[in-house]
């Protein structure tokens, strides 16, 4: 085992959380075990040993391994997601709210653009770098781009035991629509997500699996406010419910629109952790936005065993 320790700082945005790596300060040889050894839940990197701001909970929803580029204008950031099990995200929307406060602690600057592998998304911090909005590119129904295996858009159909629609946010997501939000009883709470999600992300209708959402509508944007959706999500990945997933808060209204749930270009989501603003206009790109906190910083082994 190497004694190289490798500093790190840990941020989350609406719950959903990440040990942030300077990939040009460190060398991490092997990153698929180094997240999976860390963010594990049980036996990972527990915060208490970090610090009086942590609530000592262990493991993350993955690890961001950045590197930032000054010299462009606004300021470059690249971003690589290595998950718990080991595996790449193409995207993730609230690891890169992440990135953007990460990006500002070190610099002072307020906007960024944020190289991922789904394409260069701009994104910035407000004036208290508190809250950080992303743009989040086209959501897609397009078969082979979600990807589907078929030939036509896979919409409000049942899939293993859930009624789902299909859509590319950045990385793939399977939508499925519940009665009830969390404050009914009978809602969205009541459904056991590990037990009926495996199914679903793993069905041979997504050939590279997929996130899988329940969403309940809370308020459907026909009165003065932004209609209001209730989300829950199970991560490819994580392969478990995370606190918040921003791809996942775009799917979903990308896909209450689609079906005619909800009125309006604006919306609010509530996963478990926290609110996110999110705008999916007829044509362009959407965005996200919520809060973002550091948590604690440390140094973590570089060769975990
Ligand atoms: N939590 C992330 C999504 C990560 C996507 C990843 N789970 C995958 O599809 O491999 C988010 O806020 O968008």
């Amino acid at each position: 085992m190497s004694a190289h320790a490798v500093p790190f700082e840990k941020y989350h945005g609406t719950g959903n959380d990440f040990f942030v790596v300077d990939a040009d300060a460190e060398v991490v040889g092997d990153r698929a075990a180094f997240a999976r050894a860390h963010c594990d839940r049980e036996t990972g990197a527990a915060g208490a040993d970090f610090g009086a701001e942590s609530d000592g909970g262990r493991g993350a929803d993955g690890v961001l391994f950045l590197s930032v580029e000054e010299r462009f204008n606004p300021t470059r950031v690249v971003m690589t997601l290595v998950q718990p099990d080991g595996s790449t995200a193409t995207m993730c929307g609230n690891g890169a709210r992440v990135v953007a406060r990460w990006a500002h602690d070190r610099t002072g600057d307020r906007e960024f653009m944020i190289d991922t592998q789904a394409g260069t998304r701009r994104a910035s911090v407000n004036a208290d770098a508190t809250a950080a909005t992303i743009e989040m590119g086209e959501p897609t129904f397009a078969p082979a781009r979600v990807p589907v295996a078929r030939d036509e858009p896979l919409v409000d159909e049942p899939v293993e035991g859930l009624t789902v629609t299909a859509v590319n946010t950045g990385v793939p997501h399977a939508v499925a629509f519940v009665d009830g939000g969390r404050d009914d009883p009978d809602g969205i709470d009541t459904v056991d997500l590990d037990a009926v999600a495996p199914a679903v992300r793993h069905a041979d209708a997504f050939p590279e699996g997929a996130n899988v959402n329940l969403a309940s509508v809370v308020d459907d944007g026909s009165g003065d406010g932004p209609a209001v959706i209730d989300q829950r999500t199970f991560e490819r990945g994580v392969e478990g419910e995370t606190r918040s997933c921003g791809t996942g808060a775009v799917a979903i209204v990308a896909v209450a629109q689609r079906l005619g749930l909800i009125d309006g270009e604006s919306a609010v989501s509530r996963p478990p952790g926290g609110e996110l603003e999110i705008t999916v206009p007829a044509h362009g790109h959407a965005t996200l936005t919520g809060p973002v906190a550091h948590e604690y910083e440390g140094t973590l082994p570089a060769d975990p065993q």
